[in-house]
Order: structure tokens, then sequence, then C-alpha cells
């Protein structure tokens, strides 16, 4: 392979003689299917573009999702975002990245008395029988070290892949990594994701130093790191990195390990962990438009104690990939050589790992349902509620963003039994507690553009994210998880005050806000069969990873 070749973090290509040089052949394409050639199973979920449904192809027998693109608006023609990820998956070929396998299109019937409909599209991806944020809410589901590592060196390995293809992610969230009952781990929902200019990682050199501006409003607010909260625009790969940081963290306790209520409190539960920003850790955070009147009360982070349970390999790979130093913050390529993997307990193998009950992440009512009703974990683990303030943190939020400092969780998984009973209040999700307001930080300046020069816009419109690149509502973090559809939203507390401030800005939040809460989701059992037909396609080359 030359220097196009992006494993090999070659020369600069332009994002256009990238994808000329990775073209498919034309024989993989064969046209857009019909709906007609599926037959829909069922609803699986709903995202921002529209619903996703579990379907059979007629003709190979096989399962797979089809995500409906919806026109939220008919006249603006084909969402930008649903272009962009098509796109980009188009040209993306990787065990670990969600495969596009097919476009499928719908015509509506005309009647009467309706206007001629547009045609429906339809993406058509392998189903997975998870995504991790479903699989880590399911009660039954007990995760290991060896499986752990296992799913965080196939996660590195995608994400090796996308970065050397300049491809930044800018969602990266356990929701948005799906597995199947193969062991198989893949990278999903590209509709954030983008081309960028610049280096691709090298080795020993973290993400480098960015080449231009970006749009600071993306990432979930769980998994944003430090330099989008302090709204640095000229990112890199790293801040895909920090979310692997948290989605590991995520898989040792079995739950988002940095649920901030707001921007400003995510930053603070940061500091909790990571330590507050110095010149030393965080070179260059002064200039950050964000850091302005930031004033944290001096702390060193409590990532070692409140990991210790996990042993010094993970806690030693943790503080890598959250570093507040993006530009030290060590790349997938350099994670993927961590003793931690080559240490014991080793890596499973893909095939390995056990199977278990389908689990989306809108399938969090169901497993919360059984939670509740399940007995106290029995007493005796070494884990549970951290010491108060004693782990350095001065800050007025609690540790973990749960309302606990410390270690918290079971050891590799929340299900483990040597977890102490948790009080009743933790048995619930962040997104369902209280909690207290956020200090105040300075306000968000009025963000840019996505792509400069008119090239493209950020018209992507989730979770209250702002469109077109305009001014932002200041303090008011505009991209949520939304879990679960009837849970109140943690910002609708504040409902008043933004109404107050920002009229037209708090109605458009509404809407998307109420549409969120609409989704639904039914699905019917798919037989086990079902899940050998595709095992030889998606198993892994053989691989020094696992011994
Ligand atoms: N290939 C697939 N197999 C099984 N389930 C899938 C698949 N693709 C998506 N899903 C399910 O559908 C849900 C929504 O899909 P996706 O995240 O791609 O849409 P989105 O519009 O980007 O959603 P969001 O706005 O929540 O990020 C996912 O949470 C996942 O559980």
């Amino acid at each position: 392979m030359g220097d196009s070749d992006p494993q090999n973090g070659g020369g600069a290509l332009s994002p256009r003689s990238f994808a000329i040089a990775h073209q498919r052949p034309k024989s993989s394409f064969t046209g857009c299917s019909r709906i007609a050639d599926y037959e829909v199973l069922g609803k699986l979920g709903e995202g921002t573009f529209g619903e996703v449904h579990r379907a059979r192809a007629k003709r190979t027998g096989a399962l797979v999702a089809l995500k409906k693109i919806i026109m939220h608006n008919e006249k603006d023609g084909f969402p930008i975002t649903a272009l962009r990820e098509i796109k980009l998956l188009k040209l993306l070929s990787h065990p670990n990245i969600l495969r596009l396998e097919d476009m499928a299109v719908e015509h509506p019937a005309r009647t009467n008395e309706s206007k001629r409909k547009r045609p429906i599209m339809y993406m058509v991806t392998p189903y997975m029988d998870h995504d991790l944020s479903g699989l880590l809410d399911n009660p039954s589901v007990h995760f290991t070290e060896p499986q752990i590592k296992c799913y965080m060196i196939q996660l590195l390995k995608g994400l090796e892949y996308l970065h050397a293809s300049r491809i930044l992610h800018r969602d990266m969230k356990a929701a948005n990594l799906l597995i199947n009952n193969k062991g198989i781990l893949q990278i999903a929902d590209f509709g954030l994701a983008r081309h960028y200019e610049g280096d691709v990682p090298k080795p020993g050199q973290g993400g480098g130093e960015g080449k231009r501006d970006y749009t600071a409003l993306v990432v979930t607010r769980w998994y944003r790191p430090p330099e989008l909260l302090m709204h640095l625009k000229r990112y890199t790969t790293a801040i895909d990195m920090w979310g692997v940081g948290c989605v590991f963290g995520e898989m040792l306790v079995g739950k988002p390990i940095l649920a901030g209520e707001s921007d400003t409190h995510q930053l603070e539960i940061i500091f909790d962990l990571c330590g507050t920003p110095t010149d030393e850790n965080m070179p260059g955070y002064r200039e950050l438009p964000g850091a302005e009147l930031l004033k944290p009360v001096p702390r060193q982070g409590n990532l070692a104690h409140r990991f210790r349970e996990y042993g010094s390999g993970a806690i030693s790979l943790l503080r890598e990939l959250l570093k507040l130093d993006w530009k030290s913050r060590i790349n997938a390529h350099d994670a993927l050589q961590h003793p931690y993997f080559r240490n014991q307990p080793y890596p499973a193998k893909p095939e390995d790992l056990p199977s278990f009950e389908e689990s989306h992440e809108l399938d969090r009512r169901k497993f919360h349902d059984r939670r509740a009703a399940l007995p106290p974990a029995p007493k005796g683990g070494t884990v549970g509620r951290g010491s108060g303030m004693a782990n350095g943190s001065n800050s007025n939020f609690n540790g973990d963003g749960y309302g606990r400092n410390g270690v918290n969780g079971s050891r590799y998984g929340r299900n483990n039994n040597r977890a102490p009973p948790l009080p009743a209040d933790e048995r619930i999700p962040a997104w369902q507690r209280g909690g207290r307001e956020p200090q105040g930080l300075p306000p968000r300046p009025p963000p840019p553009a996505d792509y400069v020069n008119g090239r493209d816009s950020m018209e992507r419109d989730r979770g209250g994210r702002q469109r077109g690149g305009g001014a932002a509502r200041p303090d008011v973090d505009t991209y949520i998880p939304t879990y679960d559809r009837d849970a109140p939203r943690r910002d609708d507390r504040r409902r008043d005050d933004r109404r107050h401030d920002w009229p037209d800005r708090r109605r458009d939040y509404d809407d998307r806000a109420r549409a969120s809460r609409t989704r639904s989701r039914s699905r019917s059992p798919m037989p086990p069969r079902d899940r050998d037909r595709d095992r030889d396609r998606d198993r892994p080359p053989r691989d020094p990873h696992y011994r």
C-alpha cells in the first residue's frame, strides 16, 4: 500500500482524492433496493433521523436494521447529516465499523386526497443484537475483564482505522457501539462524523495538532472532552479518544462515569476525576474561550482512587485516555499497544464471549423495571460509597455525577455479587435523579458554522443542538443524551429560566424534546438460527491481540 493507505497514515490526501482512492468496486453497489425486498419485523427504536426497524432480506434471509431517513422539512430535501453519514459509510470498510449494505426506497401509495408523497429512503445495515449502553443496563449481563479488553481492542481498532482515514466520529458513546452475539463490536452512527484536515495520528504523538476549526457543538455531553466544553475549535482525533476513556470506565463500573447535568457540571466532575487544569497538565487551556472565567478550586483528581478496584493496568490506560491535555492524549494506535492488553487476564476472543438477550438503548425501561424488582446484592464487596471529599475533590458536586464519590458500582459491571447493596436512590439512573443546579461557568461564546467558507453548515438538530452555526444560548447544554423517552429531561428543570431569556431557542428545544419523548419501540424475538447465519462473515481475522 502506498501513501494513500490510511492504515499507513500516509501522505495528505484531499477528501475528494481519499474518496476516489477508496471507492468500493462499482459491482458492490447494485442500485437501491425496494423496501418490498425486505420483510419488516418490528420497530427497534427511533433516532434523530428516523425509526430503526429490524427486517429480513427476502433474497438472502439475513437480518438487517433499516434506518428510515426522516425528512424533517420536506422543502429542505434530503438531510445533509444523512447524506454525510451515507457518504462516509460507503467509503469505510472495517470489521469494527458498521457496514452500510444497501439503501432501500419506499414509494408511498398515492391516494386521491393526499398530494404526491416523496419516496422514503432507508439505510440498510447488518442487524446487531445490542448496543453497549443497552447491554450494560441489562441486569443479567456481567462483563468480565477479558471481555472488556476484547471490546476495547475492537473499539480501538475501529477508531484507529477511522482516524487513519482522517475521519472524526464526533459522537463516541456507549449507545453508538453496537455488539452482536458473536462478540463483534462495531462503531455506528456517523451522523456527526466528518473528514478532518491534518496529519493522521502518529505513534507516540497523541492526536497531534489541529489544522483548522470545526464546530465545538459535537459529542454527547457525558462523553464530551474538556477542550470541547471549553470551546476549542481546532480539535483533533483526541476528542474521540476521550469518549473511548468514558466508555472504558463505563464498562468497568457498569454505568456512565461522567454524567454531568449541564456543561458546567460536566467540567466540574471532569476536574474531580482528572484534576483541575494547569499549564502543565493542559497546556494552552488558558487561551480557550471557555477558560476565561474558569476558577475551579485546585484539586488533584481522584481517578486512581475511584478505579482502584480495577488494577493498575486499567488505571494507567484510563489516565492516558482521560488526559486533560488533548495534544498528548493517547491515540488509538498507541492505546492498542498498552500493557493492559498484554497482561493477564488476557483479552477474550470475540467468538468465546457469551451471548446475551437482545438489548438496545431503548430497552432501558425494561431493564430498569427488572432491576427495581431485584433483591439487594449481597454484602461483602469492596466498593460503594466513597468517603465524601476525601479524594481531593473540593467541588460542590459529587465525584461521579451520580451523587457519590469514590469508586462505585460493582467491579466489572454493575451486577457483580461483590458489590454491597445500593441505597434506593442509587438504583435510579442518573438521568432520572434529582441533582443540584450547576455552578456558573463563563457564558459560551456564539459558535461558528462547522465548515468555513460556506462549504458546509451544521444542520443537525438532534437533542437540542443548534442549527446552522448561529449563536447558541451561552450556558445551556445543547446536546444531551435522550435515553428514556418518558423520563424527565434533566434540563427541563430550568425551562422557565430559558424561556424567559431565550424564547425562540426554547421553543425549538421544546419541540425536539417532545419529539424525543414520543419515541417508541417494540420487537419480536429473533430465532437463534438467524444469529448463526452470518457468523463466519463477521468473524475477525486472526489477531495477535487475542491469545
Ligand atoms: N444495525 C443496527 N442493529 C440493531 N440496532 C440498531 C442498528 N442501528 C441502530 N440500531 C438501534 O437504533 C437506535 C438508533 O440508531 P442510531 O443511533 O443510528 O440513530 P440516530 O438517529 O443517530 O440516533 P441518536 O440520535 O439517538 O444518536 C440505536 O440506539 C440502536 O439501538
